[in-house]
């Protein structure tokens, strides 16, 4: 078993476990309730400026625990007070110690959208993110088979959400560009051995159409990763580890979207 099929096991009891609990009607209903959801293209895509996406991230698979994060409605709002585009809420449970408790601190604690970053493999998943205030929803190609993808992607636009569909390579961004993604996410931590090359970025993006929203995932360590991935052609980059282990991450973040007016960035803006 690979390391995402063994998480997605894991995530389909753990949602079995709350479908017993909450009906998706129940859901529904609540996800009446919540208020519109924040687009989010434009926001990524802004030729004058690197997007950054901060994550709350506890833990993960290849690294083991990052940070304890008691509260991450404080590390949410630092991230916006540094200019963070959009907050990244780890939601699984076994592997990365999120929850959908951390999505509700997160998402009434801050303006900017809030992702749910989590391992979707069904519509009851989506409904969750939107009745818990998502207004973007991470979507992994590697994990779903087409004609799930197709209507997974459908059932997020349709709830007014955005999708953040994730790839790793060509073949699998003309996937995401066929089952109607608009913002890709190039995920560059090899789901088969953890480990991250940031090069896979440039031969994936490249194979994207114009208009896609092009996002970098995972390994950046500071401002030259984000310099490096934004003349790749990265619209935005989406950060995890080196946020949640900074001693400021408020600082740290501004650090990242001042990458935006580095000169050598100046042929990108309009
Ligand atoms: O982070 C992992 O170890 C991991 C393992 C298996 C599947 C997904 C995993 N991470 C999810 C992510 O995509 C990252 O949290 C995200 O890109 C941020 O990465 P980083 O800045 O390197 O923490």
């Amino acid at each position: 078993m690979t390391v995402l099929e063994d998480i997605v096991a894991g995530v389909r009891e753990d949602v079995a476990t709350r479908q017993a609990q909450t009906s998706l009607d129940d859901l529904k209903a609540l996800a009446q309730q919540q208020p519109s959801a924040r687009s989010c293209h434009d926001r990524l895509k802004d030729p004058a400026a690197i997007a950054v996406i901060a994550e709350v991230k506890r833990a993960s698979p290849s690294k083991g625990p990052l940070a304890p994060i008691p509260d991450p409605a404080a590390l949410a709002q630092q991230y916006e007070a540094g200019g963070a585009s959009v907050i990244s809420v780890l939601t699984e449970e076994r592997r990365f110690l999120g929850s959908l408790a951390d999505l509700d601190a997160v998402r009434g604690a801050v303006d900017v959208p809030v992702l749910r970053k989590d391992f979707i493999v069904s519509p009851y998943q989506v409904w969750e993110a939107r009745a818990h205030g998502a207004d973007l929803v991470l979507l992994i190609v590697a994990a779903l088979e087409q004609t799930v993808l197709t209507s997974l992607v459908e059932r997020v636009h349709s709830l007014g959400m955005s999708a953040l569909v994730e790839v790793h390579d060509v073949e699998e961004a003309h996937r995401a560009i066929d089952a109607g993604g608009r913002i890709i996410g190039v995920n560059a931590r090899n789901l088969h051995t953890l480990e991250v090359d940031r090069d896979t970025f440039a031969g994936v993006a490249e194979a994207l159409p114009d208009w896609a929203c092009r996002v970098a995932e995972s390994g950046v360590r500071g401002p030259r990763d984000v310099l490096e991935y934004a003349q790749a052609g990265a619209d935005a980059v989406l950060v995890g580890e080196t946020l949640v282990r900074s001693a400021d991450p408020r600082a740290a973040v501004a650090d990242l979207v001042a990458v935006g007016a580095h000169p050598a960035l100046r042929a990108r803006r309009p």
